[in-house]
């Protein structure tokens, strides 16, 4: 039975006691659990001895507390379970093998290369691995700045490995050399190399996030040159411009934000370097547009929409022109298009080869073609044949030396 002085020594000031629980139970995550298992303990112990009818008060807000962390407490295995996949993946990544450094101090590129373009292979060969057959084999391929050169050849050629190597997306063992305006492409790291070229891939990438997001996801560009983009590239219209309430789930905020942000820093970077006349006429004229412009920031508009909802609508054609979209922004001297038409249909392969063609007319463009008309109108064809090059011509020289060229224009049933 209890004792009338243990009661007595729980006594504490219930105000205290109260505002103690309330500060635990307001800590989030595991450190508000562990804490209120900590009282809970203390609260067993209590009730071995008893308590006097103030100290009910606390046992009320303990158990409230303890109501609160529950569900952090239910959820713990699941928590580790992800926690654990977290840690698969890490160790699956710590043990991928470390590819070329991302910056080699001792040879940085200029932030204008390549400002030409030319590319050139110097008796360039690739093993993926020492019991594999060479993917490419003694490569000597000079390519003019602006040149158009279109690469073909059947199934396992060597076309992508080419086409790769120039990213330097390959693992293996090379020998010979690549050289992009006269840069052994080697020499540099990943990082002053990859960004510097252009490439559409087979299949584009649409990550979560806005359309913005997606059409610039390193934040290089203004809003207004990926609106021009979307227009030369005629899916504007498919990222319309949406009057979308505040806390619509599909914009993102972030995004909106960031638009203001910009807006209203390069309207002060415009104020602070103008003189007082230059104030004076931005006062009178230009002000109220600029104002405007950061008005119109603030306004969610297509570009913020989250292409993970808009992303059920597109067509994988579609989602190319969004590829296209981020080549035509970036400007870069050499393009690749690696089979970037492959899966589109004929009308939007020939707009798309349209658009490259006055887009990119003083560019360096390399393009991957199963479809032979995507390429017919390339200064020069590169046929490739188990890693080697078997020829290389103006397509209708090629057609009428009757050579690997022609057969495959023949087995493609297309005349030139
Ligand atoms: N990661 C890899 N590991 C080992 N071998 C590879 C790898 N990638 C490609 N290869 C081999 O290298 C050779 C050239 O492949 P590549 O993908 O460059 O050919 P391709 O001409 O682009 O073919 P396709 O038209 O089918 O895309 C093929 O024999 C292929 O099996």
């Amino acid at each position: 039975m209890r004792d009338e002085d243990e009661e007595a020594q729980l006594d504490i000031p219930i105000s205290v006691l109260s505002a103690f629980c309330r500060s635990i139970s307001a800590i989030p995550g595991h450190a508000g659990s562990m804490l209120t298992a900590g009282l809970l303990l203390l609260q067993a112990q209590v009730s071995r001895v008893g308590v006097s009818p103030a100290g009910l008060g606390v046992y009320r807000d303990l158990v409230e507390s303890l109501l609160r962390n529950t569900y952090i407490v239910a959820d713990l295995p699941n928590r580790i379970r992800k926690l654990s996949a977290g840690v698969d993946v890490y160790r699956q990544y710590a043990s991928v093998e470390p590819e070329a450094p991302y910056i080699a101090e001792g040879c940085r590129s200029e932030p204008s290369w390549p400002q030409a373009g030319r590319v050139e292979f110097r008796d360039f060969s690739l093993r993926y691995r020492a019991d594999l057959p060479p993917a490419l084999d003694g490569i000597n391929l000079s390519i003019k700045a602006g040149e158009k050169i279109g690469i073909v050849g059947r199934t396992g050629a060597g076309k992508s490995t080419l086409a790769k190597s120039l990213f330097r997306l390959v693992h293996g063992t090379t020998s010979g050399s690549v050289l992009i305006d006269g840069q052994d492409i080697s020499e540099l790291g990943v990082g002053d190399l990859r960004p510097r070229l252009g490439i559409i891939p087979q299949e584009s990438t649409m990550f979560d996030g806005s359309f913005r997001k997606n059409l610039d996801p390193l934040r290089e560009h203004t809003v207004e040159d990926m609106w021009a983009a979307l227009i030369k590239t005629g899916i504007a219209l498919e990222v319309a411009p949406v009057r979308a309430a505040p806390g619509d789930a599909s914009i993102d905020d972030d995004d909106v934000e960031d638009d203001y942000r910009r807006a209203v820093a390069e309207y002060e970077r415009r104020w602070s370097e103008s003189g007082w006349a230059m104030r004076l006429v931005q006062l009178m004229l230009v002000k109220q547009p600029i104002k405007k412009k950061v008005w119109r920031a603030m306004t969610p508009h297509g570009l913020h929409r989250t292409a993970q909802s808009a992303s059920h609508g597109f067509s994988s054609g579609q989602q190319q022109l969004f590829s296209l979209c981020r080549v035509l922004m970036r400007r870069r001297r050499v393009i690749v298009l690696d089979e970037a038409t492959a899966n589109v249909d004929l009308a939007t392969d020939r707009e798309m080869q349209r658009i490259i063609r006055s887009e990119f007319s003083d560019c360096t463009v390399l393009t991957i073609a199963h479809r032979l008309e995507t390429i017919m109108d390339c200064d020069r064809i590169v046929v490739m044949d188990r890693g080697r090059i078997a020829e290389v011509g103006r397509p209708q020289d090629l057609i009428n030396a009757g050579g690997h060229f022609a057969k495959l224009v023949r087995a493609n049933d297309f005349g030139s």
